[in-house]
């Protein structure tokens, strides 16, 4: 269905593109590669580390590296970082393939991440203001994916698994129609070139 064409995933922190892209890798027998553990191990330091020690603008340099670096190969799922849609440069790699945007509620990922002391740009201490802000400047970009996947309260991994395996089934076969009704108007009204001898 895909012909090897690559899944990415984006979405803010805890939006699930770890935890469905590996199921979603399986169903499609693709490989699974997610960009912040491609850092971690190419450099052997942790995210935070990387953000504490060379700054964040270190770490989106690899982040878009990184990302250059699988999108020069087919049949793969990327769960990429939070921040991925941040620089444009990053687009034209994600364009490469089908972006898919999970997109979940503040007060969920409040929740999941809670806990959480892995993600350098978090700040505890007022998460939920946090969380809105990175999403008021974020919003629009990840409303540049291809899908856009609505994750409720109450919807299990496997349950958004399913649905975006079935959004993909559905953007491929759209694709397909269309290429079949351009095909069909280009047999009709053939391309004229123009005959400069007559008039
Ligand atoms: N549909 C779901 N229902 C309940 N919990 C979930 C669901 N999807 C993910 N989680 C949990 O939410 C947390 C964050 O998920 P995950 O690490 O996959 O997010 P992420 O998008 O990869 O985040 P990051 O951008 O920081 O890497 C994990 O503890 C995971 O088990
Ligand atoms: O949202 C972000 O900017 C980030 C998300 C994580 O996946 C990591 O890539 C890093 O913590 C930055
Ligand atoms: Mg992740």
């Amino acid at each position: 269905m895909l012909n090897g064409v690559n899944l990415y995933l984006i979405g803010m922190m805890g939006v699930g593109k770890t935890t469905i892209g590996q199921p979603l890798a399986r169903h499609f027998g693709y490989q699974f590669v997610d960009t912040d553990h491609f850092i971690e191990r190419a450099t052997g330091q942790s995210i935070s580390t990387i953000f504490a020690q060379s700054g964040e603008a270190i770490f989106r340099q690899l982040e878009t590296a990184t990302l250059a670096e699988v999108s020069a190969r087919t049949c793969k799922v990327i769960a990429t970082g939070g921040g991925i849609v941040l620089k444009r440069e990053n687009w034209s790699f994600l364009r490469h393939g089908v972006i898919i945007w999970l997109d979940v509620p503040v007060e969920v990922l409040q929740n999941r991440l809670r806990h959480d002391a892995n993600r350098p740009l978090l700040h505890h201490d007022d998460l939920r203001e946090n969380l809105i802000e990175l999403l008021n400047e974020r919003q629009a970009l990840y409303a540049q994916a291809d899908i856009r996947i609505r994750v409720a309260q109450t919807d299990t991994a496997e349950q958004v698994v399913q649905r975006t395996i079935a959004a993909i089934a559905d953007a491929c076969e759209q694709k397909r129609q269309l290429d079949q009704h351009l095909e069909r108007l280009n047999a009709e009204v053939p391309f004229q070139l123009h005959d400069p001898n007559k008039n």
